[in-house]
This record gives structure tokens, sequence and C-alpha cells, in this order.
């Protein structure tokens, strides 16, 4: 069968109910599953079991299969920049490190036992700053992919973080977000880590830079000479750009061509977070995603939770052509994972041509967008209920609440559930009609209300329960992620692991910058170019 094949469903399954699937009084249990300490239930999902076994017959027939394990194994699958997709091999023991690896082994395990022992020395008050106090900050400065990973787990893992030792991090190139974080920051007790795997990003420059002047103009005279030598550490594969900017080649950790951006938390660009959570917690967070990638390297398919996901999002997508998908974890820990899961999903599976450079005839990546419940619900929830869009939801939910507010995880949690119930049950106008009716409103006023109140529900969603938010659970999370979107480019024949689509702003910044610093630039538009004047004028006007 091809996909195209699936697409004629369209017409008959966009038209039920996903409640009336419900009458197989074993569906919730059918399809539910664990792995790695995390379970789903797609039950709510607008799709029956045969029509699933279906897509894993398919799924097969393309060759699902062989793809992970050419993903495994370290074949050369980011075919437009001749990479290996080796993340994966960072989370597993060394014997399998050395299989996959073979020579670059030896340096991955070494750099591995660098960040560890810096970790202990930074948080045990061995490794002290220039003016020799212990460290109480770490300002890490990177963007893209070496931000975001960092971001989400920092935020997710708050409760494991130390209490003497905060991290934060920078990201965007805007003086503002720049002077918030050094506002708080004392130069002789902050250590900071450039995390860029190019070193050439100009973003993470410019903010490196404005941190470096802070660090060298605050220091006390005696220190500046070595603030920046013992006080900055950076993961690159740019050595010599690292230290052309000053700092030490012992306190640069490498990093390689085979790990991508949006997965490097696992390499030593996870050092920051290391700090905050300590090696056992970093440990525990690789064992959960390394327990994932197990499960996703061995399961059947009908067993497969990635593969089970990236199906359901594929039907989704395109055969009952949804454009969106949600993420709405009810659980304040995980409220990054919206922002970390839109460049996870989008950067990788925002394509349009296979992996031949042909015009795909499907679509690829939804448009991933969420928010931490309840807070969503206070907002374009609305429009979840009422719109005419359908936007399939992925609810993330922890059994046990990381606060000891019982009462407040119980009443998030029903808030959850009840949302998934609701979007699926929806409401009739009869329904709508007869709780007016029940209100005491009067059949004039329950004609003119009720269609204000009917909510269209069918809406599918997948209810995913981790028991708590601990490193080993939200490895297993990311990893989940991380496993369901490569599954999604390789049946949509793409390379999920480029992001050419980010170049042209970037070399466009470049063009614009030159212009707005006095140059020209006939190929820009009436418009930009009429918008660079005002800027300028306003500017020089000051
Ligand atoms: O780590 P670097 O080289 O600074 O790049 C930052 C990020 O920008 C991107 O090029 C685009 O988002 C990502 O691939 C990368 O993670």
């Amino acid at each position: 069968m091809e996909l195209s094949d699936f697409c004629q469903m369209k017409g008959k399954v966009s038209t039920r109910s996903i409640s009336s699937l419900f009458s197989l009084n074993n569906r919730a249990a059918a399809m539910s599953l664990t792995a790695a300490g995390l379970f789903l239930d797609y039950s709510k999902q607008n799709i029956t079991e045969h029509e699933l076994s279906l897509l894993i017959a398919w799924a097969k027939e393309q060759g699902l299969a062989d793809d992970i394990q050419q993903m495994f194994s370290g074949e050369k699958i980011n075919s437009t920049e001749n990479r290996a997709v080796l993340h994966s091999v960072l989370r597993a023991p060394n014997a399998v490190k050395k299989t996959i690896l073979k020579d670059v082994a030896e340096e991955v395990i070494e750099t591995e036992r660098r960040v560890e022992k810096i970790v202990d020395e930074v948080r045990s008050g061995k490794l002290i700053s220039a003016s020799g106090k212990q460290y109480t900050d770490v300002l890490v400065i990177g963007i893209g992919g070496s931000f975001y990973g960092v971001k989400v787990a920092l935020t997710a893992l708050r409760p494991f973080c130390s209490n003497t030792l905060s991290v934060h991090v920078l990201a965007n190139v805007d003086g503002g977000a720049v002077q918030e974080k050094l506002a708080n920051l004392d130069v002789s007790t902050t250590l900071v880590i450039v995390i860029s795997k190019t070193f050439t990003t100009q973003e993470t420059l410019l903010n490196a830079k404005a941190v470096k002047q802070w660090m060298l103009t605050k220091s006390d005279t005696q220190y500046s000479r070595n603030v920046i030598s013992t006080q900055w550490f950076a993961i690159s594969t740019n050595i010599a750009k690292a230290t052309d900017f000053g700092l030490l080649v012992d306190h640069i950790f490498p990093m390689w061509d085979w790990v991508g951006g949006r997965f490097s938390l696992w390499s030593a660009v996870g050092l920051p977070l290391a700090l905050a959570i300590g090696n056992q917690a970093f440990a525990q967070l690789k064992q959960g995603a390394y327990e994932m990638d197990q499960h996703f390297s061995h399961s059947a398919f009908e067993d497969n939770m990635p593969v089970i996901m990236a199906l359901i999002g594929i039907w989704n997508r395109n055969v009952l052509a949804h454009s969106s998908l949600a993420i709405l974890p009810y659980d304040h820990s995980l409220r990054a994972l919206p922002g970390y899961l839109q460049q996870t999903d989008m950067e990788s599976n925002g394509k349009s041509v296979n992996k031949k450079g042909e015009k795909l005839t499907c679509t690829t990546a939804p448009i991933v967008f969420g928010q931490e419940g309840t807070n969503s619900q206070h907002a374009f929830m609305q429009l979840m209920h009422q719109s005419d869009e359908i936007i399939p939801t992925d609810f993330i939910v922890a059994l046990k609440g990381a606060s000891e507010l019982e009462e407040h995880h119980k009443v998030l949690v029903a808030n959850c559930f009840a949302q998934s119930e609701a979007l699926m049950q929806g409401k009739i106008l009869i329904q709508a009609q007869q709780e007016l009716l029940e209100q005491g409103f009067n059949s004039e006023e329950i004609k003119k209300l009720a269609p204000h109140k009917v909510m269209k529900g069918n809406t599918p969603s997948n209810m995913l329960m981790l028991d708590e938010v601990s490193p080993h659970s939200f490895g297993a999370l990311l990893a989940l992620y991380e496993h369901k979107i490569a599954a999604q480019g390789f049946l949509w024949k793409i390379n999920s692991f480029d992001q050419w689509g980010v170049e042209l702003g970037k070399q466009l910044g470049q063009q614009i910058l030159s212009v707005i610093d006095g140059g020209e630039d006939p190929s820009l538009s009436a418009s930009t170019s009429a918008l660079i004047s005002r800027f300028k004028y306003a500017n020089v006007a000051k």
C-alpha cells in the first residue's frame, strides 16, 4: 500500500466519531503501551487497530527497520552533509561506543571523563575563579540546538538542581536579554560556557563578546588578565576559533559532526546541565534515553512507542490533513518542552523534497506549538474546542507531582484528563440546549445561546504519562520524541538531520547589517530598503 492509498480513506475516517470507536470494550487497553518507564494511551486517536496494523505493514514495506538500523550503526544517513547520525551512541555503554565509533570512541569516553571531572570540581569548590572564589553561577551562551536542549532539561529538572550553583542560559541576540542576565551576576563567581558547534554563529559570538567585555571591565585589575582563560569554557568543533577568542585549549570540549545541534544534549553540550544536577543525575538522564533507544531499535513495531507515535502523526498529518500538533504538558517543570519540540520537530522534518531532491507529494512536519496546562486552557484551547480546525494533541502528565501540594497535583491531572475527554467528546447542539434548559433559560434564550455552546469534539490526542519527572523519565521522554521524529522522516523519505532552511535568513541578515553600516545592496526589496532607512534615521536621530 502507498501513503496515497491511505489518503483515500480520509472521507470515511474524518466523519466518524472517535468516541464511537470505544464500543469495542478493550480499546483503551489495546491501544496503550509502556516503554522505558513511560506510558502512552493512544486510544483517543481517530484510528482503529486494523488501520494501525495497515500502517505498520506499510512502514515495514518502506524499510523502516533498515533505516533505524542504519542510524544506530553509524551509516552516513545525513546525506546532504555526508554525516552519520549517532547522538544515541553518546548514551550507550562504553562497549557499544567502542563497537560503533571505533577510533573515535576513546575521545568520546575521555570527553565524558573530563565533563565529570569539571562537574565534580566546580560543585565541590575545588575549581575556583581567577580571584580564588567558589563559583555560584554558570552563564551558558548558545542558540538553536546549542540552547534548547540545555534549557528544556534545566527547566524540567529544577528540583534536582544545586542550590549553591545556579545555571543561566543566554540565547537571543538582544541587548535587553544580555543586560537582564548580567544584572544579577558577579564576575568573580561566574563561570561562562560558550556552546557553539561552529563557533561562528553570529548571535552567540556577539553575546560572548558582550559578556567578555563585561567580565574584563568588572574584574579587579589584578585578575582581569586571567579571568577569561580561567573562567571560560567552550563546547565546539572549532578549536581554532575558540582559542582565538581567548579560551584555553584545555577548556574546550570537542563535538563531532555526527551529533546534530538539536540532538546534542547528550554530548559535552550537557555540561551546564551536569553542573546543575550533578554527574549521577546526568547519567540517569542518559540511562533513560538509552532505554528508549533500546526499545526503539529492538521492539516490534506493534509495541514500539516512537514508531506508533510516528505512524499516528503521519495518519493525522497526511490522511486526516491536520496541519498542527499541540504539545500540552500538564506539569510546570515541562513548560519549556513545546519550545524544544518546535525546534526538534520542525527543524528536522520541515522539508518538502525527498533525499533524492525530488518534490514530495505529501506534507511533512506539523506546526508544533503548545504551552503548559492549565494556562493553555485559558488561552488558545478555546480555538481547539470551537473553531473548525482540528488540532491533534499530545498531553503529557506525571502521576506524581514535584511539590508537596497534593491537592494542586490532583486538580492539574483532573484538568489534563478533562481536556483530552472534552476534545474528543465535544458537545452537540441538543446537549447544549438541554443544559441551558436545566439552567432555567427560556426557549428564546436557548435558541440564541445554544449554538455558542457547541464544541466540535472528535479531536484526537495522545496521553503520555511519566511516573514522575525525574532525570531518568525525562531522558526517556526526549529520546521518545527524537525517535518519533526520526521515524517520520524515514517514512517521508526526507533527510531529517540537516537544516538548510535556516541559512538564507542568516545570509540576508549579514547583507542587511552591512547596509545598516553604510553599504549598499540593490538586491533588497523597496520594502526592506525603506525599513532600513527608517531604522537608520531613528538611530542617527538619537
Ligand atoms: O552551535 P552553533 O554552531 O552555534 O549553531 C547554532 C544552531 O543554529 C543552527 O544552525 C540553526 O538553528 C543549528 O543547527 C545549530 O544548533
